[in-house]
């Protein structure tokens, strides 16, 4: 495993590599979060260092298309293995088209559950086109099988709102026409589907990582019991909320149950069936768990139908959450971690809560738990339980501390961290607040090239995908911000397509003598699990991208 070429000697340790999430690279200024902070350490490094730019987003990284943005699953998923995977939006649109999904055994057990208990079906997911956690595309077509072959009368459809991945304010884009696409299912095929309840996705149900159950629990409460406030339709709860409080952004909309003369329309009985129809896993685990658990306990689930339950996936490839699924997921071997344990490295994974899954289960390949515990510490500071741009700053400070005490303590080879700012507060739209964020990291980033210096190492400053640095909503043509009604920019919670840096940071200056290869025409993030090897003063596994980094001459 000894790689020759790149260091005339063994290299102090640790390698430090720092993923600013949700900071990419964005030339225009217009909306820029990352170019309108104030980032002395990272305009040092630009400066001073070798970096390059990564693609981050589309086929580079496993999506179905350019036109799909970066995500954190995706670009954790392409550092930590070296390599890409199809990943689920792509799996379920293939399962899909070639009804491989409908032939299922996951698929099928749900049909003869209900059919046998006259029970209906529900589903509950991610209510948009984001191509993030989910699809409608894939709701309409499983609808669609549902009352043309299956034949099950029933249906009942609870949204989660966006605003994330798609415009913050699109929710009525996706809602009306999708009414308009059961009135006419319910028609041609003498039918009853209908939403049933719903809520802002960072309100109700897609908890990550056990950061607060309470929403979970909330959209149990409202998903499955159909208790809260009522209203005739989908459509009159959310004019209803934005007319109560201005301003409101889809994802933080209020929980709603859709009720008729007779009371709530769809609560989940004893009999029914259910699919959560997110394809990606951080987010459908807890909800699943509530399903699946025989002796859970994280909340009371009042009432507890007996119901078939199914994931889209199956989201934790180790612990094997949820036990039913619909679409095989990508199985993602061979990763850096299990090299480098292999190789003896001692390993180190730190972020906040919001994060702390990234740098493991996704780094991992969709695996929870450690590796290796005689090499591995992974450790998780918790996050704070507030809208983010209250306190854009998040953890920042408090990972920092460990990661510095790490460096110095000679403990790790390699420590891997996840700054959560530029992403999380990215998401909210606030403009001020994600220039706090990116500061933010970028005074952390400080205090981590001194550790570095102090201990010999070497730190990697990268990012799994953009977001910061493109708040505004853009016309596609003239690439100028759009306006509201108030004349001010139009937020953008979205992630973007922009690429992200890698900066080599090797204050020996030993890496002086190094260049990026040319030959690798389009570096992305898949580049970056090797070029750590690299940097590590190992040999790349073959199976990996190449790496990123050359001996000069
Ligand atoms: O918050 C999330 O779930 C996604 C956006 O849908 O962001 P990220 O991929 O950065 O985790
Ligand atoms: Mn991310
Ligand atoms: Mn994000």
């Amino acid at each position: 495993m000894k790689n020759k070429t790149l260091f005339k000697h063994r290299r102090p340790r640790p390698l430090t590599f720092v993923v600013m999430d949700g900071i990419g690279y964005r030339a225009n200024p217009e909306g820029n979060a990352v170019s309108q902070g104030y980032t002395p350490h990272l305009d040092w490094l630009l400066a001073n260092c070798h970096y390059t730019l990564l693609k981050a987003h589309g086929t580079a990284v496993g999506l179905p298309s350019d036109s799909d943005m970066g995500n954190s699953e995706v670009g954790h998923n392409a550092i930590g293995a070296g390599r890409f995977f199809p990943q689920g939006a792509r799996l379920v649109n293939e399962a899909i088209a070639s009804g491989s999904i409908f032939e299922g055994k996951g698929w099928r057990r749900l049909i003869d559950f209900c059919r046998k208990h006259d029970g209906s079906m529900h589903f509950i997911g991610l209510f948009s086109d984001g191509n993030v956690h989910s699809h409608l595309d894939h709701l309409k077509a499983m609808l669609k099988h549902l009352a043309l072959h299956d034949k099950v009368l029933r249906a009942r459809i609870h949204i989660l709102l966006d605003g994330r991945d798609v415009g913050e304010t699109s929710a009525l884009d996706y809602v009306i026409p999708f009414e308009s696409f059961l009135k006419e299912i319910n028609r041609q095929a003498g039918v009853d589907y209908r939403i049933a309840s719903g809520g802002g996705r960072m309100k109700v149900t897609m908890d990550r990582y056990e950061a607060d159950w309470n929403i979970v629990a909330l959209g149990w409460k409202t998903h499955v019991a159909a208790e809260g406030r009522t209203f005739g339709s989908a459509q009159e709860a959310i004019e209803t909320y934005r007319k109560e409080k201005p301003g409101i952004i889809d994802q933080d909309l209020p929980p709603f149950v859709v009720a008729d003369g007779s009371g709530p329309v769809g609560p989940v009985k004893d009999g029914d069936s259910v699919v959560f129809f997110n394809y990606r896993g951080d987010r459908a685990i807890e909800i699943s768990r509530a399903f699946e658990e025989p002796d859970f306990d994280k909340f009371p689930r009042i009432p507890y139908p007996n119901a078939a339950y199914a994931g889209m996936m199956e989201y934790d490839t180790e612990a094997h959450i949820p036990k039913n699924y619909l679409v095989e997921p990508p199985v993602i071997g061979n990763t850096m971690g299990e090299f480098l344990c292999k190789a003896g490295m001692r390993q180190m994974a730190i972020s906040e809560t919001q994060k702390f899954g990234h740098v493991t289960y996704f780094w991992n390949g969709n695996r929870s738990g450690l590796l290796d515990p005689n090499l591995e510490e992974y450790v998780e500071v918790p996050s704070d339980r507030v809208p983010f741009e209250e306190r854009p700053w998040m953890k920042a400070a408090e990972i920092t501390d460990r990661v510095v005490e790490a460096i110095g303590s000679g403990k790790f080879d390699m420590i891997r961290l996840n700054y959560a700012n530029g992403d999380m507060v990215g998401h909210t739209g606030v403009f001020q607040a994600a220039r706090i964020a990116v500061e933010t990291v970028d005074l952390c980033l400080g205090r981590l090239m001194k550790a570095t210096q102090k201990a010999g190492g070497i730190m990697v400053v990268t990012a799994d995908h953009g977001n910061a640095e493109e708040m505004y909503e853009l016309d596609k043509k003239t690439g100028k911000p759009k306006y509201n009604e108030e004349g001010k920019p139009k937020a953008k919670t979205a992630h973007t397509l922009n690429p992200v840096w890698f900066i080599v940071y090797d204050p020996s200056g030993e890496c002086a003598s190094l260049r990026f290869n040319p030959e690798i025409k389009e570096p992305k993030l898949t580049n970056i699990a090797a070029t750590c090897f690299q940097l590590l003063d190992l040999e790349p596994p073959e199976l990996y991208d190449p790496p990123l980094l050359m001996a000069n001459g």
